[in-house]
């Protein structure tokens, strides 16, 4: 196997491709010249995977790229260059024409925190005439042109990192905001003492930041880190990655991408809301499921588990709980092979009227809310439910007695593995993330174990998609919880940034913990318990934005036959979603019956009654007793 894959954040070279890439580039190159058969290189090759994740933001400035010498199409290609050793390391400068094949990196310290730092120097040698087009100065600030910053309203923030001179912090701070716009990061030296005076600076490094409002003051991070100061700046309120053009265009928050506005709602990030929750439970049982017309074999066991593990663990409102333990005794109680997803609606409908069960149909997106329909919403929804679920049954260890999970650490993440495979919308999330359960999901051995993989797996999607087409630009994809939520969860080892996972675990309990779970905008509307009511024409509410893209929608065809998406018309009102086709009289358990059905049952009903008496006041007669009277019987 090669020593590198797509997944990784290196960009793998061939000798097709390495001389277009590294020469004449607009960015600056690190190469390594590997070979597969080389044990120093597999050894070698986490920390080149581990640097080059570090340092994935500076790519305007510097790429990160590898060639496996010992591929046969590459034999020349590395002849060309000179390779001799493996691995070796190559610096290419950008807009390099002379096709000198680079500079050899030969010393032997090849730690991470060393070679990022030597990636930084030879950014720094560059001059004015090649230096890398997207890299801003790295060099000091002028400090009259700091000062000249003072009270001067702009468009955006102005942040400068005051440092001693061997410091690298600034110069990777400044790197690793690169492809963030809203922001300008430079840097200046504690040496400048006039400086440091007018700031008010007394300890180093630290951040002053300049607002676009013309305010300013020191920066207060809890630890004086690359990774703290990085984050609390991406952070910052208008800071965002930047994006394709066609993202460029999307909405603003509030703004639906119809024109149409839709409220925003104020919420804090520390908290999880019940909404998202419910929403997000609403959207899988009445929209993602609605795409199976039944469920049968693998399909419904892993529906069935799912019930399970949600009833068991859903630390939700009593009207949401009884729901999906009615549902969950309904599956188990059906000796059925086969369910009509109808007959499951039904009873997420609540046709029969019992008392107290109720999932509303109003969509509410609140921590998941997206700055425009297209973004967040569902999937949001169910890692948090996901999250929470982990984090239940690592809490209430008996939750899962008589189910069938009981003591079994990876209830939660094998029913959840099973979910995204069979009935998630979006194929190519479940295709990634059965891949990585394949990897790892058994090595997970205590329920606290299971909180973490979840955790870990998630920042690794995280990881894939910052910057992509489906991060929203007011919620970028970073890896969490951020400085700003745990302090305590952050370290830094030799240079690296590295999770506490002992923090993290106490800070996933907490987060995701039932009394961190918010009532804020939970819809209240109940509707009075009574008597079955015939169907009218109702409209499930397709949650706005309850889908990330085009690969997470059901499609048209896909949608159960009694629904469709219909525009409804009339009186000056006009509703769009997927409308329940009207129909004449009712629907039981997915039964569907007609007016002629239920007249028909009446008539049956009113002659069987009329046949069951004359029966009897027959078999009671005296003309009978006396015919068929029998004493030696
Ligand atoms: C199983 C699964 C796989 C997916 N795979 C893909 C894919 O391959 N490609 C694709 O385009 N989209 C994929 N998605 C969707 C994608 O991951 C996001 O859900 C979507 O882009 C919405 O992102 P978001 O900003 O709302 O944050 P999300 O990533 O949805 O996170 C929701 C909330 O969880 C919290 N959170 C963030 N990270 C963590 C963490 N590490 N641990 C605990 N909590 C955390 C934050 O509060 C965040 O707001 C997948 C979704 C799921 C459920």
């Amino acid at each position: 196997a090669r020593l590198y894959t797509e997944e990784d954040p290196v960009v793998i070279l061939s000798s097709d491709s390495l001389k277009q890439s590294v020469f004449n580039s607009s960015s600056a190159w690190l190469l390594q010249f590997y070979s597969s058969w080389c044990g120093h290189c597999i050894q070698y090759s986490a920390t080149w995977k581990a640097l080059a994740g570090d340092v994935k933001d500076w790519a305007q400035a510097i790429r990160i790229g590898v060639l496996d010498c010992a591929h046969e199409k590459n034999f020349d290609i590395c002849k060309e260059f000179g390779i001799h050793f493996y691995p070796t390391f190559r610096y290419i400068k950008a807009h390099d024409t002379t096709n000198d094949y680079g500079k050899t990196y030969h010393g032997a310290d090849r730690e991470l925190q060393t070679v990022r730092q030597l990636m930084v120097n030879f950014l720094q040698n560059h001059t004015k005439q090649d230096w890398p087009v997207g890299c801003p100065p790295l060099d000091p600030a002028r400090s009259e042109d700091i000062l000249s910053l003072m009270g001067k309203k702009t468009e955006f923030y102005t942040a400068v990192i005051v440092e001693d001179k061997d410091s690298y912090i600034g110069r990777e701070v400044i790197l690793d905001l690169l492809p963030y716009e809203g922001l300008a990061v430079k840097r200046t030296l504690s040496s400048d003492k006039l400086l440091m005076e007018e700031l008010g600076i007394t300890s180093v490094p630290s951040v002053y930041l300049f607002h676009p409002n013309g305010t300013h003051t020191i920066m207060n991070v809890q630890k004086r880190l690359r990774f703290f100061f990085s984050s609390f700046l991406k952070l910052l309120p208008g800071v965002h990655r930047k994006q394709s053009t066609s993202s460029l265009q999307r909405p603003q928050p509030g703004n639906n991408g119809q024109g149409t506005q839709v409220e925003w709602k104020v919420f804090e990030k520390s908290k999880v809301y019940m909404a998202d929750l419910e929403s997000g439970l609403h959207y899988l049982l009445r929209v993602e499921l609605a795409t199976h017309k039944t469920l049968e074999g693998e399909e419904l066991k892993t529906f069935k588990d799912f019930v399970t593990v949600v009833a068991k663990l859903f630390p939700g409102r009593q009207s949401v709980v009884k729901l999906l333990e009615t549902l969950l005794e309904w599956l188990v109680s059906l000796p059925l092979e086969k369910i009509p997803y109808d007959a499951i609606l039904d009873l997420v409908n609540n046709k029969m009227r019992i008392s107290g069960l109720y999932l509303s149909e109003q969509v509410q997106w609140v921590g998941c809310q997206g700055s425009s329909v297209a973004l967040r919403g569902y999937p949001c929804s169910l890692w948090t439910l996901f999250h929470v679920l982990t984090v239940q049954a690592a809490s209430r260890p008996d939750a899962l007695a008589n189910t069938g999970f009981e003591d079994d650490p990876l209830a939660v993440l094998q029913t959840m593995r099973r979910y995204i495979g069979t009935f998630f919308g979006c194929q190519e999330c479940g295709k990634h993330f059965e891949e990585m359960a394949q990897e790892s999901v058994n090595q997970v051995k205590t329920v606290d174990e299971a909180v973490l993989w979840l955790w870990r797996k998630h920042n690794q999607v995280n990881a894939r998609l910052a910057g992509s087409m489906s991060e929203d630009p007011m919620f970028p994809k970073t890896q969490w919880p951020t400085p700003d939520l745990c302090p305590t969860c952050h370290e830094e080892q030799e240079g690296l940034h590295v999770w506490n996972e002992q923090m993290v675990l106490a800070f996933l309990k907490q987060h995701y913990g039932a009394s961190n779970i918010s009532l804020k905008y939970s819809s209240n509307s109940q509707p009075e318990p009574g008597p079955p009511a015939p169907d009218k024409p109702k409209a499930i509410t397709k949650p706005n934005n309850g889908h990330l893209n085009q690969n997470l929608k059901p499609s048209p065809d896909s949608i159960p036959k009694h629904q469709k998406r219909t525009e409804i018309s009339g009186a000056g009102e006009k509703l769009t979603g997927v409308q329940i086709e009207a129909r004449p009289g009712m629907t039981f358990l997915g039964l569907g019956f007609s007016s002629l059905d239920m007249s028909l049952c009446v008539l049956l009903y009113t002659l069987s009654c009329v046949f069951l008496m004359f029966m009897f006041f027959f078999f009671r007669s005296k003309r009978w007793k006396a015919r068929n009277y029998r004493p030696y019987v």
